[in-house]
């Protein structure tokens, strides 16, 4: 019998929050060598455990909605991912925009005490895509920029604005803005972006491997 997808939902969430406390609990141990080597073990076993049954990579996931977009793995955002903050999405598809709420944790340090450059233009290039997507403009990042404002802290409260610019054929344009909730009249970091939807053609082309139908990066117009 196939199994009910939003028990699986539920199942690959309360393993993505045990495995993304135990990410922070490996980067921010200080055990005595003995009890890293016990926890590699056990680590070990849990890795058997999940190999019994692995999707190929192009492979979409059982609880994945390729068609809307949805990403059950997402490093952004996804539930599942060990290795996601993870920011939790709000669209307003009428205003082109969509907020982001985030606190980053140890697992994504760049500087000292400081959030990865890196992990900011990941979570800005998420807001600005996904504002221009949820406005029915789904397309690649063809450029992105980001300027850093000021140093971003680990473990503060973030909100990420992503508005969609213009639109033009298949380009759009996007802009985001990342503040701390307690402060949010100071910029921290800015993002623009060139999003460019996949003639569907291309798409199909793209998206070959995973034998699916790929509506969300194309220029939409049925998907919802
Ligand atoms: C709910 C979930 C929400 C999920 C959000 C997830 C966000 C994730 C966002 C990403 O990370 S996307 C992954 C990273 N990006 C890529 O992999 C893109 C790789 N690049 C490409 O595939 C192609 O270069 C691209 C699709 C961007 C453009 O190829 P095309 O062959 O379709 O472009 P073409 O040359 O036909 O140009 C189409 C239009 O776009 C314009 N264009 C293309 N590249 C551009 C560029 N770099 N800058 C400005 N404009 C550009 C081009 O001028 C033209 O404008 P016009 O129609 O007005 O003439």
């Amino acid at each position: 019998m196939a199994e009910d997808r939003a028990a699986r939902r539920d199942a690959v969430g309360a393993l993505g929050d045990a495995l993304r406390d135990l990410v922070d609990a490996a980067v921010r141990t200080e055990v005595p060598i003995p009890d890293l080597e016990k926890a590699a073990l056990l680590a070990g076993e849990i890795t058997q455990l999940l190999r019994a049954d692995l999707r190929e990579v192009h492979e979409i996931a059982s609880v994945d909605d390729p068609e809307i977009g949805e990403r059950w793995y997402s490093p952004v955002y996804g539930p599942g991912s060990p290795v996601a903050p993870p920011m939790l999405v709000e669209d307003f598809p009428d205003e082109g925009r969509c907020v982001g709420r985030v606190t980053v944790g140890k697992k994504h340090e760049g500087p000292p005490g400081l959030v990865h450059g890196g992990v900011l233009a990941i979570l800005l290039d998420h807001v600005l895509a996904r504002s221009a997507r949820a406005a029915g403009h789904g397309g690649l990042t063809a450029t992105l920029t980001v300027t850093y404002r000021r140093p971003v802290h680990l473990g503060v409260p973030l909100v990420l604005t992503g508005r969609l610019g213009s639109v033009d054929g298949r380009r759009a344009t996007a802009t985001a803005r990342l503040v701390a909730e307690d402060d949010p009249a100071t910029t921290l970091a800015e993002g623009e972006a060139v999003l460019v939807a996949l003639r569907s053609e291309r798409a199909s082309e793209v998206f070959a491997k995973t034998g699916r139908a790929v509506g969300a990066w194309t220029t939409r117009s049925s998907d919802g």
